[in-house]
């Protein structure tokens, strides 16, 4: 008897057949991993599984009994826990509080809060974290520091079943390491775990078997994690054959012109120190390093977001005004940053307007907004970044993590700049994107354009950049072109501070 059943899942929002018969079977003690494109229905189908989501019809059969969720609590109750892409702790309470919040001994967070505590601080000692403490706030913890404190609470309910939707996307390579521990020691004792990742090698390291979703249906279901090779998953979730190369074959290398962009020693107390860098015209340079090296925060600095204690920035020569966004736009600066809900988007807002906020005065010359122009490029870029559904629209805050991430990006493809800061633009974006983003770049750097990346994934900064710079603690260890280094090489520097 399979541990879960979900059959004939349907959800539907308004307009948009979210989940269109889902079946998912899971079995105790495995790494279950499910599939699917941006938009394929994920999400939604694990907020259902989490009591998030009521569905409009199909049947949830959990340990040989058929049930309903009627809530997030309802369903720990029962021993499913989530970890969700955005997660679900409640930022001003304190890190026990937050453990065993909806728990059956709750009273122990808010009467006897000595006993939670140490409840509390054996849990975390359990997932190799002993230095975060029951009384930190959450919302003051790290990225990872959260999602443990999220793990405590699903083993403090005893869960039977834990659903991590994409729980590596922010984590560092040790961070990695730590989690698919704590995984394995869990399926060891029974739990079983619903994975969801971008991140196909993942599912090879720690998945069993594999569901397979599209277009809110199920279109393979408990396939064998290791019988199958990365590209037959791939196409099962594309339903055709995807390329993705970092360049491809026979692609001519860029012809690289003069100095665009030029940072020079440029400095923030307690971020970075003294960063210096060029990018020519068609160079893409990556930084490398781990989450919280600093390197963000040197791209927000240079494009104006944030204000250097020292240093400079010029764009053909003319240095930028500190601390100012509009002297970095003017230059031809654009940022796709990286938390995409709280720092680029307007949720309420459709995707069009989102996708040409950066864009405006070119759209609104001699007073009066050119809608179609504007339309006809946004939808043109949307399209080759396969954004579903594509719906202009539709409000930005309704599409999928994945979509929401593409509509990023493609705002500054659209506003057409010259020094492009991309900033995890792949994060949360599925394979078949994630190839046609890797072209648009190299299209734009051929057309001249400079680009500095930041991304978490080493293979991708060494498979896009030609010069990477590997920064650790705000320091800049090494400027090496990527051709001369290997993933061996960056992890080494990153977690051991030794320069190659
Ligand atoms: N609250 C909502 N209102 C309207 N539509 C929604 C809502 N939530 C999700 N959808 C739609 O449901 C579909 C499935 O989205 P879901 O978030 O489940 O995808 P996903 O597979 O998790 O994608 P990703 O890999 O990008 O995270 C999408 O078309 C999305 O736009």
């Amino acid at each position: 008897m399979p541990l879960l059943a979900m059959r004939g899942i349907v959800k539907l929002f308004p307009g948009v057949r979210a989940l269109d018969g889902v079946d998912l079977e899971v079995r105790a003690g495995e790494v279950h991993c499910l599939l699917g494109q941006n938009g394929a229905g994920k999400s939604t189908l694990i907020k259902t599984l989490a009591g998030a989501h009521q569905p409009d019809a199909g049947e949830i059969v959990w340990q040989g009994e058929t049930i309903e969720l009627s809530s997030p609590v309802a369903a720990l109750r029962r021993g499913i826990a989530t970890m969700y892409q955005e997660l679900d702790l409640i930022p001003g309470l304190s890190v026990a509080e937050n453990i065993f919040l909806g728990h059956e001994h709750a009273r122990y967070g808010f009467t006897r809060p000595a006993v939670a505590r140490a409840e509390a601080a054996a849990l975390l000692e359990r997932l190799g974290h002993p230095e975060i403490s029951p009384d930190d706030e959450v919302g003051d913890l790290s990225a990872a520091g959260q999602q443990l404190v999220s793990m405590a609470r699903a083993l403090a309910h005893d869960a039977k079943l834990i659903v991590a939707d994409e729980p590596t996307a922010a984590l560092a390579a040790d961070e990695v390491d730590n989690l698919f521990r704590i995984i394995g020691e869990l399926t060891d004792q029974g739990v079983a775990v619903v994975y969801i990742s971008h991140r196909l090698e993942e599912i090879r390291r720690i998945g069993d078997r594999v569901t397979v979703i599209k277009d809110g249906r199920t279109v393979a279901a408990g396939l064998d994690a290791r019988g199958h090779s990365t590209s037959e998953l791939v196409d099962l979730m594309a339903g055709r054959k995807v390329q993705t190369a970092f360049r491809e074959a026979g692609q001519a290398p860029v012809e690289l012109g003069d100095v665009l962009l030029d940072v020079r020693g440029l400095s923030r107390a307690g971020e970075f120190s003294d960063v210096s860098f060029t990018v020519r015209a068609g160079e893409i340079v990556g930084l490398a390093g781990l989450v919280g090296s600093g390197r963000s925060e040197v791209l927000e600095t240079i494009f104006g977001a944030r204000k250097p204690d020292s240093g400079v920035v010029t764009v053909d020569g003319k240095p930028l005004r500190p601390g100012s966004v509009a002297s970095a736009v003017n230059a031809g600066i654009g940022l796709a940053p990286e938390e995409r809900k709280s720092q680029a988007l307007l949720l309420d807002m459709s995707v069009t307007h989102n996708v040409t906020l950066a864009s405006l005065d070119r759209y609104s010359k001699f007073g009066f907004s050119l809608r179609d122009k504007e339309f006809r490029d946004s939808l043109a870029t949307l399209e080759r970044l396969d954004l579903r559904p594509i719906e202009p629209d539709r409000p930005v805050g309704t599409l999928s993590g994945g979509n929401q991430q593409k509509a990023v990006v493609a705002r500054w493809l659209v506003h057409g700049c010259r020094v492009l800061l991309l900033d995890e633009p792949t994060r949360g974006v599925d394979v078949g994107a994630r190839a046609e983003l890797y072209r648009l770049m190299h299209e734009l750097t051929a057309s001249g354009v400079a680009v500095v990346l930041v991304s978490s994934e080493i293979p991708e900064v060494l498979g896009l950049a030609d010069r990477v710079l590997v920064m650790r603690e705000g320091q800049v260890l090494t400027e090496r072109p990527a051709a001369e280094l290997t993933e061996a090489d960056i992890l080494d520097m990153v977690m051991e501070g030794s320069a190659a």
